[in-house]
């Protein structure tokens, strides 16, 4: 039997299938102030038969983008944006996480508030380029810049920013959060040897790099509880420029740690969608050791890899990202073994419609 298509108990929810959304970065939120619209809400109920959708990720503070036109969640404005589309998808029969991130150095002053320096754990600029917007109007990839290293007492106030995105995301009806600790963004600069060079009880061991992430966990789990609290890592990853020479041991200890806050779910972002190492079922079979709430795996899966993972019992979940921008009936194309189309990378990031909410669902 497909246990793909079979249903899942995720905190206090019931989930349909075992089909997630991963979270896809789309760059279409309105400008000023990165809102978001009705066309975003009328993208993702179109996707709303996925077991869980985990939005696209949703800068907590200001200083917390790093690419253009990307949506927050820190201000009335950008809740009231949100609201349209956790009704959509809850009109729709879906359920909802949003992703909160913090993407430290991967940044340029151009998308900073008052064109500052981007922060990050340490003053290493990374060797990675976003998309953004120049003070005269001109657009395009630019190098990274050079991060200032936050100030050991600029760190509560970052945590409180995401206490209160949590507070506002579950109020305006998200079903849950899930922290944005992978990918080389903020939460995994301060939890890796390469970017962290620093020498205070927030660098060092693998305890103490992962003192932040911790805390914003914590933070979050104190404002909206366990059971609505995700968190996303991508360990051995290496997507702008990240690298750790203990990834093994903070994974580890990462999850074992979230086990112990009982977090409703880990989801893990598998290295190789980005082109780094493939994981080993070892290393998977070490984390389903460790964490006993429902774990996720996304990166490059297909339907029968999934299936596999999950019948093995390695997996609860697998989320799918690509496929899902092209295919907005996934699960339906699964339950059918109907073709999965492939999505049109050139509108991936930016414009409107083309490309977004496209995309055809299968004929009855
Ligand atoms: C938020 C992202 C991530 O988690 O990797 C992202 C952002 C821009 C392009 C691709 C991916």
């Amino acid at each position: 039997a497909d246990k793909l298509l079979s249903p899942l108990k995720l905190g206090s929810l019931t989930l349909p299938n075992r089909v997630f959304m991963a979270p896809l970065t789309r760059q279409r939120a309105s400008q000023p102030g990165n809102v978001p619209t009705a066309l975003n809400a009328t993208y993702y109920a179109q996707r709303a038969s996925a077991g869980l959708i985990v939005t696209e990720a949703t800068q907590v503070m200001p200083e917390g983008q790093g690419y253009a036109w990307t949506p927050g969640i820190h201000s009335d404005e950008q809740q009231a944006g949100w609201k349209l589309v956790t009704d959509a998808v809850h009109a729709a029969g879906g359920h909802i996480a949003l992703q909160l991130w913090h993407v430290g150095r991967i940044s340029h002053r151009h998308v900073q508030p008052g064109l500052k320096q981007p922060v990050a754990p340490s003053a290493i600029q990374a060797n990675a380029q976003t998309f953004v917007v120049h003070p005269d109007g001109s657009m395009g990839m630019v190098q990274t810049d050079l991060p200032r290293a936050l100030e050991v007492e600029e760190l509560p106030g970052i945590v409180a920013a995401y206490r209160a995105a949590a507070r506002r995301a579950i109020d305006t009806g998200f079903d849950l959060v899930e922290i944005h600790a992978a990918n080389g963004y903020l939460l995994d600069q301060f939890q890796s040897t390469g970017p962290n060079q620093r020498t205070d009880a927030y660098g060092g061991s693998v305890e103490n790099r992962a003192r932040l992430t911790l805390e914003v966990v914590d933070a979050v789990v104190a404002e909206i509880g366990a059971e609505r609290t995700g968190i996303r890592i991508s360990p051995f990853g290496t997507f702008n420029d990240i690298s750790d020479t203990e990834a093994e041991a903070m994974a580890f200890h990462l999850v074992t740690q979230f086990d112990a806050r009982k977090l409703a779910y880990v989801h893990v972002a598998e290295p190789d969608w980005a082109g780094g190492p493939q994981l080993t079922d070892a290393f998977r079979a070490g984390l389903r050791q460790r964490y006993h709430g429902v774990l996720v795996f996304a990166g490059g899966y297909t339907k029968d890899k999934a299936e596999a993972l999950i019948a093995s019992g390695t997996g609860d979940a697998v989320a799918f990202g690509r496929p899902f921008i092209a295919n907005p009936d996934l699960p339906a194309r699964f339950a059918r073994g109907a073709e999965v189309n492939a999505p049109d990378a050139s509108t991936f990031y930016g414009g409107a419609e083309k490309g977004y909410t496209d995309y055809p669902t299968l004929t009855a």
